[in-house]
């Protein structure tokens, strides 16, 4: 018996038969039920499809090789994510497939770095709207709004984005909507999270933007970011509604401003399962890699030195997952683990001093022994500290100098671990190639956007992508699949290190720092099951059911991930059909979760 029959009566088993309630046109124009020239003669004849469809009743392998086709006429990148677009809006199955036959040459248009230009573009590209819109104008609609996107048990993550802090490129307003649509796209691709289960928000809460408050096609609202005591309790409304609304959904707060993103997390972290990408997911994707180059440089945990340029969201999320675990391998107190993290801000090391938030503070140093005139910028505070780890999460393109890294290189007698972070592609600290380059081949290199590897001394070496899109999926399934009550630090503990014992770096040196893209599906199976087995063994896990041995919990898990493939559909009435069957809008702005598989 195969994983996903066994546990075929698993709440989320994927393997039963859809019921369908559509027919006709009305079923070809459904996203999730279509299959388009793949539905079989016997399907055509029960859901009234005929003369609908060419004769040729197609698979859908040959589907995708025509959509490749079609998407590889597309000359340029924004045109493939167009097209790609509106392949969801058509076929879903056909779009998820699509990508994951060609998954490393997809990824970045669908995400970043295309990702990153199609918000950019948002209001001029715009032509039907996905996920829910909700305005600071209205905060008294929120219920009513939320309630039109499906019932308490149709939804089980919900990204949400003000849209101050998209990527690296800053305040995108409404057009943010477009990460949150993104973030779900790689819950499903990467992790089986069910298509249609998922909602994804925009807080229109103004913008910032000046291009954008002059566009006259600008979408959303046309007035500077509302903040303070307004924002907090729109905020505060959202998710009280949402938790009414759904209450067992898992929230995930993506590319909030610095103000916000960090307080945000904080005021809700203890009282529901909620998680922030850019935070804890980068923290644990980040630290994932380090573990695995500072086996490969032979240096220990313990004895690291750190410095991160761009002590932001991602920077101090990163900050904290690295002294937590100095803390553990070396039993140091917290205190003492984060003196050995550097982190460098616009006006240089963060120092005592300084105006800082509370997440800076923590690692802010004492300016007698780091005096600031000593330590303004980078270069001297890689001279100063000898660095065996430099991140880059700044957004400043070019900002890892040759100077710089060939410093970091004088200071230390391992390799240097150097992880240009900031994203999109055109804002990274520095190239991989460059990198090498300069080290003579020996950094140990991880990107925040993909890179292709590089040519070096006849060796060609695999550039790691270490953004967090590897290890958030697993953890939101975890979490869904367990039901559990809260996201703790344990399980993002767990979840790092389900990801770093898949590391090739730990088996082979010369190979990459994290697992392949092309793994995805197995990485999220694994980090889901490892987040799974602390919410049973901490008593914070809903399900019931959950294998104990960690072989079958990992099928289990396997036989709930949604795959890209067409399933047998049964014909039923509208009455008593799930919302999806009747092709209902929903979750996505598009037609209602299932509530019938
Ligand atoms: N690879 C990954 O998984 C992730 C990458 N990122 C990337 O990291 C970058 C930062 O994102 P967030 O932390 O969310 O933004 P943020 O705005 O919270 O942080 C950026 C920080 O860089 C600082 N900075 C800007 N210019 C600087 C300069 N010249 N010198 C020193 N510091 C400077 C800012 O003052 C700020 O503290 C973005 O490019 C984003 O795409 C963010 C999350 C995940
Ligand atoms: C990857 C991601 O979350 C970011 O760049 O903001
Ligand atoms: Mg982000």
């Amino acid at each position: 018996m195969s994983a996903s029959q066994k546990y075929d009566d698993a709440p989320r088993a994927v393997n039963k038969p859809v019921d369908c309630a559509l027919t006709g046109a009305a079923l070809l124009q459904t996203p999730f039920l279509n299959k388009g020239s793949a539905f079989t003669h016997e399907e055509r004849n029960t859901f009234g499809l005929q003369g609908l469809l060419p004769s040729n009743v197609q698979t859908l392998d040959e589907q995708v090789r025509r959509a490749y086709a079609q998407y590889s006429s597309r000359t340029s990148d924004m045109a493939k994510n167009t097209f790609m677009t509106s392949m969801k809006e058509q076929n879903e199955v056909l779009y998820y497939k699509l990508i994951l036959s060609h998954l490393k040459e997809l990824f970045s248009i669908i995400y970043t770095p295309t990702e990153g230009d199609a918000i950019a573009n948002f209001s001029r590209i715009f032509r039907r709207p996905e996920g829910c819109f909700l305005d600071i104008n209205s905060p008294d609609a929120i219920e009513k709004q939320l309630d039109s996107f499906g019932r308490p048990e149709d939804v089980d993550i919900i990204v949400v984005s003000d849209g101050e802090q998209i990527l690296g490129i800053g305040d995108q307003g409404v057009g943010g909507v477009l990460i949150s649509v993104a973030k779900l796209v790689l819950y499903t691709l990467c992790a089986g999270v069910h298509p249609s289960r998922g909602l994804p928000v925009i807080l229109d809460c103004g913008t910032d933007n000046e291009q954008l408050l002059d566009d006259e096609l600008y979408l959303g609202n046309r007035h500077p970011r509302v903040r303070g005591e307004q924002y907090d309790k729109f905020v505060d409304r959202f998710v009280a509604a949402a938790r009414k609304r759904f209450p067992k959904a898992y929230l995930h707060f993506e590319d909030f401003g610095l103000p916000n993103a960090r307080r945000i997390l904080d005021k809700y972290t203890g009282e529901m399962a909620c998680f922030n990408d850019d935070v804890q997911g980068t923290g644990c994707v980040t630290l994932a890699a380090i573990y695995a180059a500072a086996h490969v440089a032979g240096v220990k945990m313990k004895d690291l030195r750190v410095v991160i340029y761009g002590a932001g969201t991602a920077g101090t999320g990163i900050a904290d997952q690295i002294a937590d675990a100095i803390g553990v391998e070396s039993k140091k107190s917290s205190d003492e683990a984060r003196g050995q993290i550097f982190c460098v801000d616009k006006p240089g090391l963060l120092l005592k001093s300084s105006e800082l938030t509370a997440a800076q503070k923590a690692y802010a140093k004492d300016p007698e022994k780091y005096p600031a005139e000593k330590h303004k910028d980078l270069l001297a505070v890689v001279k100063a500290v000898k660095p065996h780890v430099l991140i880059g999460t700044s957004t400043r393109p070019r900002s890892f100098t040759q100077e710089i890294v060939e410093a970091m290189v004088e200071g230390i007698d391992s390799r240097p671990i150097i992880f240009p972070l900031s994203n999109p592609t055109r804002l990274h600290e520095a190239t991989p190639k460059d990198l090498l380059h300069w080290t003579k081949g020996k950094a140990l290199v991880a990107t925040g956007s993909p890179f292709d590897p590089v040519d070096f001394d006849g060796d060609k070496i695999e550039i790691a992508e270490c953004n967090n899109s590897c290890c958030f999926p697993g953890i939101g399934l975890g979490v869904v699949l367990s039901g559990a009550q809260l996201l703790t630090k344990e399980m993002l503990v767990a979840a790092t290190k389900a990801l770093a014992a898949l590391a090739p770096a730990m088996k082979d040196d010369k190979a990459a720092l994290l697992p392949d893209v092309e793994d995805v599906r197995d990485i999220s199976r694994k980090i889901a099951a490892a987040v799974i087995k602390v919410a049973v063994d901490k008593g914070l896990a809903r399900t019931e059911g959950i294998p104990d041995d960690e072989h079958e919990r990992e099928q289990w898990v396997e036989a709930q991930m949604w795959r890209a493939e067409y399933r047998e559909y049964r014909k039923v009435g509208m009455e008593g059909a799930g919302g999806e069957a009747r092709g209902e809008m929903g979750s996505k702005g598009r037609r209602h979760a299932p509530g019938h598989e």
